[in-house]
């Protein structure tokens, strides 16, 4: 007699596992369609707060909050069986204390079954990630180009140029991987500076912008999908152009309700035969 396999997806741990193996496949996912769609070809899966950006028209992740993580990770989850989903926490949920940044992410993962948090942050944060990581719940870093800081950072400019601004990217990847990070995205970050990084941590980086030399690499779907047209930073590649394909499909349908093509028989209801 054989139990029956459930399905069960990576965990953050089989993730970590990876390097040195297989580079790690991963994009980002809002949705739940969108979910089943990637779920099988990728190994982790992030509910990024770019959705605001992307779905919500906000001009900076900034304005994301709890609720709109919330209702967008458990919407995920409903469409995942393979990958390992992590959920970014918005700015200003886990900034102002480790007690808040513990009372938020356990708010992530029990109100989304998700598997982990990511957030922002370097040495500043590492009190942080290490007292998640000892409190059960396990966090992917980010650091390099932090999108939550636009406001202080002046943009959205790659990093590394200088020596000073790549000795601190250096010194926030180390004390990140050393508060338990299970593994650390390393955003807009030069060539050479990512190499290093990844080749001197024992966790892996998951690079955006920042050169094949990482772990693993990941995108946000919609821009890799040719969806989200607003900007296309550097490190943006279209494997298709959806965008394009739904402007054609929308003409044409409106083109067809014009001249009454659409609706034809076959999408016209009749009246059933009487006895
Ligand atoms: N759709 C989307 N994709 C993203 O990659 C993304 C978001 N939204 N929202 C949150 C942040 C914002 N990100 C961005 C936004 C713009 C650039 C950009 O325009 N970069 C320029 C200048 C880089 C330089 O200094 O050379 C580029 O050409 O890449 C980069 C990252 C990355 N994240
Ligand atoms: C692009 C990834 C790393 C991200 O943080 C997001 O989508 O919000
Ligand atoms: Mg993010």
């Amino acid at each position: 007699m054989s139990t029956p396999t459930r399905q069960k997806r990576l965990t953050p741990n089989d993730v970590a596992a990876l390097k040195g193996q297989q580079p790690i496949v991963s994009l980002t996912a809002y949705t739940t369609p969108m979910a089943r769609l990637l779920d099988s070809h990728c190994d982790l899966l992030l509910v990024g707060d770019s959705l605001g950006m992307v779905l919500y028209g906000l001009d900076s992740t900034v304005g994301v909050t709890m609720e709109m993580m919330i209702a967008h990770g458990q919407a995920v989850l409903r469409g995942v069986t393979h990958a390992c989903v992590i959920v970014d926490m918005p700015f200003g949920s886990y900034q102002e204390s480790k007690e808040q940044a513990f009372r938020n992410a356990a708010r992530l993962m029990k109100e989304t079954g998700c598997d982990g948090i990511k957030l922002e942050g370097g040495m500043e944060m590492a009190e942080t990630v290490q007292f998640l990581t000892q409190r059960g719940v396990p966090v992917l870093g980010h650091v390099g180009l932090m999108p939550q800081q636009v406001n202080t950072s002046g943009g959205y400019r790659s990093k590394g140029h200088s020596d000073a601004e790549a000795q601190t990217i250096r010194r926030d990847a180390k004390a990140i991987a050393d508060a338990g990070a299970f593994a650390i995205v390393v955003e807009g970050t030069v060539e050479p500076l990512a190499r290093e990084i990844s080749e001197s941590l024992t966790v892996p980086t998951i690079g955006i912008g920042a050169s094949p030399a990482c772990d693993g690499q990941i995108l946000v779907s919609d821009d890799m999908l040719g969806l989200f047209n607003e900007f296309k930073p550097r490190f943006v590649k279209h494997y298709a152009e959806l965008a394009g394909v739904i402007s054609t499909a929308v003409e044409t349908y409106a083109a067809e309700v014009k001249a009454r093509r659409f609706p034809g028989p076959e999408h016209t209801f009749k009246p059933r035969a009487k006895s």
